[in-house]
């Protein structure tokens, strides 16, 4: 399906309820597997996270987990141990192409059984449940959170704990973080210090609920929408100002694309700031917030300002190489950009070509990204409905805010 967008840049007011955190329901759904105390509310209605209910609750012999990179890497490390199952998760083509070496390496270092499939360091794999029982375990940090994200959560799981080593620059931290903290909540005894993860095996008897927050990567798209607006006032639910999600600094991201945030109860009102001197190049290391780096690029494009971004390394291995995507698609609207494996840089530009076909890759993020340029030009999303991997209402989010979108 292919959504042509437009609009005639009116004022934006008006109130969305986003859905759950996808990172935040991925590791709970984990934990409640693991640990049938566990009460979810607000759980994200993403395909990632129904995609990884119906992998854990199913007994088939062959999971496929689609595009969702979390609910992978998350289901490697827990199937890993069910004791006496054997599993075979694999995933697209592309998750065939998402690198799962590293993590698979520590897992058979601590004894676990896995094989690969087809492509050595890639799924689909076979996983042969088994006890683990060793304690120590190092894996290089700068690749992708997930794989230490997936070690942590079965970890208050294996009868000694584990000791996570992490080696090098440490990649995408505040996810490692928001997994430590969910653990510290269902009151498992955990530590990160000095590059070094101690987590102590927990035996949960009481029931513990956790209400998920809803998504601050989603959040982007409103901020893009209200940065590139004319004027705009409009609340979005349910956000919280001690928010685990690290993309909440998207408060701070758009400060000087002008966008002002005030913490309300249980939600954010965003408004657009016509008087704030926008840089002439924006500049910012996403190294802690991968996931933004697409928003913010094309912000600025409909800006008309540049701007360089680095910590760029782990967008070549997500749903597409997004740095290839980004350069190819912002060039179709008449922009001059550069990129490098870890970063992106944007010349100013002033004038949008109209009526584009923006292709999207199997990426949600490229489609949402794009979205909000509507206000700015008229263009056409190529296969809009890849927005469900996090945000399944997000083309009625855009109506809602008054942004045209016509199947074509
Ligand atoms: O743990 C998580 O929930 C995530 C971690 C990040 O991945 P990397 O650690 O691979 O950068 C992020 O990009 C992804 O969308 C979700
Ligand atoms: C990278 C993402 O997801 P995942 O790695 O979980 O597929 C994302 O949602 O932007």
């Amino acid at each position: 399906m292919n959504l042509q967008l437009q609009t005639k840049n009116p004022h934006l007011k008006g109130t969305w309820q986003v859905t759950g955190s996808k990172s935040e329901a991925n590791r709970l759904l984990i934990l409640q597997a693991l640990f049938p105390q566990v009460e979810i509310e607000n759980l994200s209605n993403s395909d990632d996270s129904k995609v990884l209910q119906k992998a854990l609750a199913s007994l088939e012999e062959v999971i496929d987990i689609h595009h969702a990179g979390t609910a992978m890497r998350f289901l490697t490390a827990y199937f890993s141990i069910q004791e006496g199952r054997k599993t075979i998760l694999t995933g697209s083509k592309r998750m065939q192409e998402r690198p799962i070496k590293l993590l698979v390496d520590a897992l058979k270092s601590l004894d676990a059984k896995i094989e690969y499939l087809n492509k050595e360091g890639y799924p689909p794999l076979a996983i042969t449940g088994t006890k683990l029982t060793k304690h120590h375990v190092s894996l290089a940090a700068n690749v992708s959170s997930q794989y230490i994200s997936a070690l942590m959560l079965i970890a208050p799981s294996l009868e000694n704990g584990l000791e996570i080593q992490l080696n090098g620059e440490i990649t995408s931290t505040p996810y490692i973080l928001m997994t430590l903290s969910m653990l510290k909540t269902l009151g498992v005894e955990a530590s990160f210090e000095n590059n070094l993860i101690k987590i102590q095996p927990l035996q949960l008897h009481q029931k513990k609920k956790f209400v998920v927050e809803s998504d601050w990567s989603s959040a982007s798209y409103f901020y893009s929408l209200v940065a590139l607006s004319n004027s705009a006032k409009i609340k979005i639910n349910s956000y919280q100002k001690d928010s685990l999600q690290g993309d909440s600094s998207l408060v701070e991201f758009y400060k000087s694309l002008g966008v002002k945030t005030t913490f309300l109860e249980n939600s954010i009102q965003l408004e657009k700031e016509a008087s704030v001197q926008l840089p002439k190049t924006y500049r910012a290391n996403l190294v802690s917030s991968p996931d933004l780096a697409q928003t913010i690029a094309v912000s600025c494009l409909g800006l008309g300002i540049g701007c360089e971004l680095s910590g760029l390394h782990t967008l070549k291995i997500k749903e597409t190489d997004r740095l290839v995507a980004l350069h190819d698609e912002m060039t179709k609207l008449g922009a001059q950009v550069e990129v490098t494996n870890d970063s992106l840089k944007l010349y100013p530009c002033r004038n949008l070509k109209e009526n584009s076909l923006i292709a999207t890759y199997n990426d949600h993020r490229m489609a949402m990204a794009f979205a909000p340029l509507a206000l700015k030009t008229t263009l056409t999303i190529e296969d809009a409905q890849v927005v469900s991997k996090s945000f399944p209402d997000f083309w009625e989010a855009m109506q809602h805010f008054h942004i045209q979108c016509k199947k074509v």
